[in-house]
């Protein structure tokens, strides 16, 4: 049967990156969705914000919601400090079979966690099973509709806290209006927006950045 559209980007890192080269590892990413098969990752002009951030944040201890391919999460865990840590959620055991790969061909499984489940899930369970108090940075790039119950999850669970950084991809598209709402209009939140592209296209997208006050 035909490939999947992840089995031929995980083939063309494994051709044109070079082992235990993450950025080498994003560039065949980004290149084989420029020009052979547009796929979901955040990509390199989001991509650009996203490091930036993680920089700023630093952290320690990071939860990204929707690994997909794993291009962001090799995006934030060549910029970790050692001994950071970066759990990843991802619900499609295909999905998480090739960001596996993603991850190993970048050299960075050391810092990361590949969990497959479902994030409202995992999400009540980090504290026991992974031993985490709370989360520094967290990325959310999985179903859309699962950001606001995800982040109201995160709060009730006492996994964010004070000056967690929550940083949100497709704010625009194809958006997130009642994520964006809450984040905007919560007490407990300062949030901004950067506004960018849609990966690999001209269409408008951007990020929302959003600071938990406790
Ligand atoms: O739909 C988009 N992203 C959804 C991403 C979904 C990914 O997260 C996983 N997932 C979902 N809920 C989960 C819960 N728990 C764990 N994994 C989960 C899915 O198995 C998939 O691997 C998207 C769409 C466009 N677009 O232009 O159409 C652009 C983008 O940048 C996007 O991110
Ligand atoms: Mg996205």
């Amino acid at each position: 049967t035909r490939s999947t559209r992840p089995q031929r980007l995980l083939k063309a890192v494994q051709k044109h990156a070079t082992r235990g080269d993450p950025q080498s590892v994003i560039s065949a990413i980004d290149h084989f969705c420029r020009h052979s098969e547009w796929a979901m990752n955040i990509g390199d002009e989001k991509g650009s914000i996203l490091d930036s951030v993680v920089s700023e944040v630093n952290p320690e201890k990071v939860l990204e919601l929707g690994t997909y391919c794993g291009y962001s999460t090799v995006r934030i865990a060549r910029l970790l400090p050692p001994g950071a840590r970066l759990i990843t959620l991802e619900f499609n055991a295909d999905y998480a079979a090739i960001a596996r790969q993603v991850i190993i061909w970048a050299g960075l499984e050391d810092k990361v966690q590949l969990v497959e489940g479902a994030s409202e899930d995992w999400i009540p369970r980090m504290k026991e099973h992974f031993g985490i108090e709370t989360f520094d940075f967290v990325f959310l790039d999985h179903w859309k509709d699962r950001y606001l119950p995800d982040t109201k999850l995160m709060e009730d669970c006492g996994l964010l806290r004070k000056g967690t950084v929550l940083l949100a991809d497709n704010v625009i598209c194809p958006g997130v209006p009642d994520y964006l709402a809450y984040v905007r209009n919560s007490l407990s939140y300062k949030s901004c927006y950067f506004k960018s592209h849609l990966e690999y296209t001209k269409a408008e997208d951007g990020l929302e950045k959003s600071v938990f006050l406790g």
